[in-house]
Parts: structure tokens; C-alpha cells; sequence
């Protein structure tokens, strides 16, 4: 059974100029998992990772560390440590004294600075490099060196502000690789920040997602992908289309004058919903044999798919990722099956949401 080694419970933070950046946040984080917040810039992210380390003060609420509030406890104090996304590195040292720094402050023995340094610098797989300076290293090499600074003090969790969003594409994909594995050997908690949808899917056990200083939705990257809580979490995680119909009797939703079974159930009957319907999930088939029948807008080639967007006669626009390439302006039918479905209901909240998933799966 895992441990609780971070809680925030109820906590709010309001700016000296009167903003309200964190609205009740309530999460738990147990030891050894990789999580994620993830949101909009400005939805508060960057706030609650200060308000773990110690950076800044919650204006409510409490923030637990092993089970003790450390709401008054300061950042040094703290069994934590901060990747931030300029690396923070100290240019005039060299590659060893910027991990070994923490240690020395600390006062730590000689031949403990260097057995524990070397170590980190394996960790990141840079133990040639001791002797570098900053800036005779690649962005990716310091941001593995800013990641051994901040494992070399063995701290109990990890938090990491977007630390790769300085890197080209190509070698942030590498990181996500490596970071994943490297949170994977430590055993460390990891609470990683990004904007970036893709990353927190790729990396994370659990993904908070947020929006203006609320969690909306806790859950694992399937869950959220495949059951996002409202149309915000489904516009933000992925592409998806999105259209209002109503619920006409458990598991039967109709939209676009059509009826059709779905694996939904729990709401009112004839309820206003909105149906997701992420485009992967669409099949091309001829008009006839299609549940809708689209127009052919636009196509990409994404390499490995086509991206195609289509209009039905109500207007609303649909995304469709298909193997084979379409034709501008054909009119083609679409398929899709009942769990290729998820129904949303209108303002509902996560508690309520999961409460009815649970009631209808038993
Ligand atoms: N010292 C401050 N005083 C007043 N408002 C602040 C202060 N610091 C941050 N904010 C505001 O609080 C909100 C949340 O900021 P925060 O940096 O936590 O967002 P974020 O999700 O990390 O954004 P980004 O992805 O752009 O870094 C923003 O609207 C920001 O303008």
C-alpha cells in the first residue's frame, strides 16, 4: 500500500493585488508516482508548486509533508527540491560544483560530496562531464545537470516547473523518455508542470488538469482521455469533436436528428448532453452505410494519417484522422460505435460524475 507524502487540503491563494490564483485545491500525492499539473498559462500550476516548496505562502488551507502541515515550515526546511525551467544552473562553476552545491551549503563531508555527485551525474548519465563548464553544454545536458542538482540531496519528492519547455522538439521527446525512466529508478514522487497535453499523457501516473486556479479533473492519462469530465478537459486533452445532443433514456443519446446506443447512463431522460467523439474513433465509409453523412472540407497529412475536416448540414465541423486520403467537397457517411461515445453532462462536477460512473458499472 503506497504512502501519502504530499497533501494540499482546501488550500486558496489570493495575490496582495486582490487575484485569487487557487481556488480550494484539495490532492494527495503518494510516494514513488510521476503526476502532473496540467493547464492553460496563468490557470495556477506555477502557484501550487511554490506553495509546496515554500516560495510563496497559501492564503488558506493546509499543506501536509508526511502527514505534518508545513504551512509555516521555510523552503530550505523543506525535504523537497525545484526544477525550474531556466535550469537556474550557476554559470561560473563547473558541472561538479553546481550539483555538489546543496551539499556544501549543507556542509557535507568531502568524500561524501564526491561519492554522491558522481552518483547523480550517472543518474543523468553525465558522469564524463564533472569537469565542463555550463556553457560548454548542450540545453539538454544542463537540463540533466539542473536534475542531478536537484537528486543529489535525496529529497522525497521532485518538482519540476515545465523543465522542458526550452528544448527543440526532437530532444524534449528524448527527455520525456529519460525523465520518466530516471523518476522510475529513484522511486522519488515527481510532481511535473507543463502545458503541453501530450507530455503530461506520455509521462504521468496521474494528471491534475486545471483551469483558472481549479483542478477539474484527477485521473490516470487513460481516464481523462477517454472520460473527460466537461468540455473543457475534452477540447484541452487532444482533439476531439464535441456536439450537443440529449440523453433520451439510459445508454440511447440523440444528436443531428439521429438516435443512437452509447455506454452512457445516469442523467435525466432528455437531457441536454454533449457527445465526444474523438477523431481516431471515426470511420469513413459511403454516405449510405454512414450513422452522419459529412461534407469533405479540408485534409492534412500528418505522415502517419490524414487529417480530415468535414461540415454536417447542422454546420458543425468534424475532425477525422483516416489511414487513406478523402476528396475535397465529397460527401461521406461516417460509423462509430457505442464506446467510441462519451457523454457529457452540463456543469457537472467530478464527485458526481465518478458517484454515477460507479453506480452504472456495478
Ligand atoms: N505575485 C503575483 N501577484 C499577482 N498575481 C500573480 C502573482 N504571481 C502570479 N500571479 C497570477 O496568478 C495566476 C497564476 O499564475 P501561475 O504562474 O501559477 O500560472 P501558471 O499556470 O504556472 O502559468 P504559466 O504556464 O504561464 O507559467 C496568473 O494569472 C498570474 O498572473
Amino acid at each position: 500500500m503506497s504512502k501519502t507524502i504530499v497533501e494540499l487540503k482546501n488550500v486558496y491563494k489570493k495575490y496582495d493585488d486582490g487575484f485569487t490564483a487557487l481556488k480550494n485545491i484539495s490532492f494527495k500525492l503518494q510516494e514513488g508516482e510521476f503526476y502532473t499539473l496540467l493547464g492553460p498559462s496563468g490557470c495556477g500550476k506555477t502557484t501550487i508548486l511554490q506553495s509546496i516548496a515554500g516560495f510563496t505562502e497559501v492564503t488558506s488551507g493546509q499543506v501536509l509533508f508526511d502527514g505534518k502541515e508545513i504551512n509555516d515550515i521555510p523552503a530550505n526546511k523543506r525535504q523537497l527540491n525545484t526544477v525550474f525551467q531556466d535550469y537556474a544552473l550557476f554559470p561560473n562553476m563547473n558541472v561538479f560544483d553546481n550539483v555538489a552545491f546543496g551539499l556544501v551549503v549543507h556542509n557535507a563531508k568531502k568524500d561524501e560530496i564526491q561519492t554522491r555527485v558522481h552518483d547523480a551525474l550517472k543518474m543523468v548519465q553525465l558522469e564524463q562531464y564533472a569537469t565542463r563548464e555550463i556553457s560548454e553544454l548542450s540545453g539538454g545536458q544542463q537540463q540533466r545537470i539542473a536534475i542531478a542538482r536537484a537528486i543529489v540531496n535525496r529529497p522525497k519528492v521532485l518538482l519540476l516547473d515545465e523543465p522542458l519547455s526550452a528544448l527543440d522538439a526532437k530532444l524534449r521527446k528524448d527527455m520525456q523518455y529519460e525523465l520518466r525512466e530516471l523518476q522510475q529508478n529513484l522511486g522519488i514522487t515527481f510532481l511535473f508542470v507543463t502545458h503541453d497535453q501530450e507530455e503530461a499523457l506520455a509521462m504521468s501516473d496521474e494528471i491534475f488538469v486545471m483551469n483558472k486556479g481549479e483542478i477539474l479533473q484527477k485521473g490516470s492519462p487513460v481516464d481523462i482521455y477517454d472520460e473527460p469530465i466537461n468540455h473543457f478537459v475534452a477540447d484541452f486533452i487532444g482533439e476531439s469533436n464535441i456536439i450537443p445532443g440529449k440523453m433520451v433514456a439510459d445508454y440511447q443519446v440523440a444528436f443531428l436528428g439521429h438516435q443512437f446506443e452509447c455506454a452512457d447512463a445516469g442523467m435525466r431522460p432528455n437531457e441536454p448532453v454533449e457527445v465526444v467523439i474523438r477523431p481516431e474513433d471515426l470511420v469513413i465509409t459511403t454516405p449510405e452505410k454512414g450513422k452522419l453523412q459529412v461534407k469533405v472540407d479540408t485534409q492534412l497529412f500528418r505522415g502517419d494519417y490524414y487529417e480530415i475536416l468535414a461540415y454536417d448540414e447542422a454546420g458543425n465541423e468534424w475532425l477525422i484522422h483516416s489511414t487513406n486520403a478523402s476528396t475535397d467537397d465529397a460527401i461521406i457517411g461516417l460509423t462509430f460505435g457505442p464506446d467510441d461515445m462519451h457523454i457529457m453532462r452540463y456543469n457537472e462536477t467530478e464527485a458526481k460524475f465518478n458517484h454515477r460512473l460507479e453506480s452504472y458499472e456495478e
